[in-house]
């Protein structure tokens, strides 16, 4: 039997929910492989609540350059940020997935989004982060390590990891699809 090649890739959060995302995505997807997950801390370089999509995708950018940076021998680098999508007078929150791999290349993906309603949104505005905001009104700790803000509004149907299965598993493709798409 040959030994399967082994795979860094290294998460820029020390986020729980995030790491089980990126590890059970990849399982998925890097079937042939030994797969090494790692998560370390890498600033978004945007603010700690992201209010629009150019920001939250800037600040999973930052991560995974900082990832990259910190560690060039890792197969791929990433960077996973949570922020406030607005179309017009509509408010959504969701996660912007940046992958890029050890020559530079880079990969998008995005969770699905769920609607802000306005009593969240109000409290955002006065500044307080989200995962302060649902940790209060669920009387749970530290919702968005766990479950997520997805998961109290899903029931746990789609918990905050499961939604952002989709983003990494979209930010990925480009590394594992077909390149006839890509090049
Ligand atoms: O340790 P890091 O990787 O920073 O993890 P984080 O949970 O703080 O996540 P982000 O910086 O990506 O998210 C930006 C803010 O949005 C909040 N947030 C995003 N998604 C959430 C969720 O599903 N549940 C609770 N809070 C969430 C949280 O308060 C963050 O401060």
């Amino acid at each position: 039997m040959t030994e399967k090649k082994h795979l860094l890739v290294v998460l820029g959060s020390t986020n729980p929910s995030k790491i089980l995302s990126v590890k059970n995505s990849l399982e998925k997807i890097m079937k042939n492989y030994s797969l090494e997950v790692i998560g370390v801390k890498a600033p978004s370089g945007v603010r700690d609540q992201p209010m629009s999509d150019e920001e939250t995708l800037k600040g999973a950018e930052n991560r995974a350059k900082s990832v990259l940076a910190q560690y060039p021998h890792a197969d791929f680098a990433m960077g996973i940020e949570g922020g406030i999508s607005k179309i017009g007078d509509v408010f959504l929150e969701n996660g912007f997935v940046v992958v890029l791999s050890k020559n530079g290349e880079k990969g998008i993906g995005t969770s699905g989004s769920y609607q802000l309603s306005s009593k969240i949104l109000n409290k955002i505005n006065e500044g307080t982060e989200l995962g302060d905001i649902v940790d209060e009104l669920s009387g749970e700790e530290s919702v968005k390590t766990k479950q997520g803000a997805m998961g109290l509004l899903t029931k746990n149907l789609i918990t905050r990891d499961k939604a952002y299965e989709t983003g990494i598993i979209f930010a990925f493709s480009k590394f594992y699809s077909d390149s006839v798409y890509w090049h």
